[in-house]
């Protein structure tokens, strides 16, 4: 047993349904990954309607980053849906899950040292504001993209409200499922009809968000 007291002091503990689970901590911390990196590790949560541009956004963010030198990961809420999450529907405790599981994992690539980009709807404000809670030091950094449903669903690339208002798809964020706008967060990007920011400006207002929180230095 390599740096470990005695067997006869260890105190194990019982989270959630593990019991007699012991917490392991390495010699390598957070603070020296982000040196390596030179950055500071974080999560950008961005939350919005289907369509809004939140895969968009993501994209263009970590294309920015990246040519600027600094090492990002996309979670993004379909693509975590094919593989992670591939259990879960679109009930409301599926999704409350989702959301749940995608801050866990985000919060590991946070302590990773990377800029993690979550993409998903999370229409829930207690289940986005319980991500946030597991984030510390304000590394968790919430983006609205504020895009209305008419917008969206006139956008409607993957053809999905078109089935929701056909009635083929129950259930569907915006249409008969509800959507929750954050209340309070540190960067709405606004669109209206007719006019939205480019990916490029969208992504330069993160940015600008990162670089001024000294996120982008170790
Ligand atoms: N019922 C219903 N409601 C909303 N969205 C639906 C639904 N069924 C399938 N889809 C597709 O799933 C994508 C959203 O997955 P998420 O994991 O981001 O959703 S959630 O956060 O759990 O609400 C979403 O992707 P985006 O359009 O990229 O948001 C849809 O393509
Ligand atoms: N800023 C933008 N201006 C114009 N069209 C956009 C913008 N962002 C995204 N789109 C378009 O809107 C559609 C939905 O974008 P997407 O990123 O897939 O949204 P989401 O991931 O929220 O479902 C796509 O066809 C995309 O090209």
């Amino acid at each position: 047993m390599y740096g470990r007291p005695g067997i006869d002091k260890l105190v194990t503990s019982t989270v959630g349904k593990s019991t007699n689970i012991l917490w392991h901590d390495c010699p390598i911390a957070q603070f020296e990954r982000q040196k390596l990196l030179n950055q500071k590790g974080c999560v950008v949560w961005i939350t919005g309607l289907s369509g809004s541009g939140k895969s968009t956004l993501a994209c263009a963010l970590s294309r920015e980053l990246h040519s600027r030198g600094h090492l990002t990961y996309i979670l993004d809420g379909d693509n975590l849906r094919h593989g992670l999450n591939r259990d879960l529907c679109f009930e409301a405790k599926d999704r409350a899950e989702n959301i749940r599981r995608v801050g866990e994992v985000a919060k590991l690539f946070a302590d990773a040292g990377l800029i993690c980009i979550a993409s998903l709807i999370s229409p829930y404000r207690s289940e986005r504001s319980a991500c946030r809670k597991l984030l510390h030091n304000s590394t968790f950094i919430e983006v609205f993209l504020n895009v209305p449903l008419e917008v969206c669903e006139a956008r409607d690339p993957k053809g999905l409200y078109k089935l929701a208002r056909a009635g083929k798809i129950k259930g569907f964020t915006g249409i008969d499922d509800p959507y929750e706008p954050p209340s309070d967060c540190e960067i709405v990007i606004q669109c209206k009809a007719g006019d939205c920011p480019t990916p490029k400006s969208m992504a330069d207002q993160v940015v600008s968000y990162l670089e001024a929180n000294e996120f982008l230095q170790d």
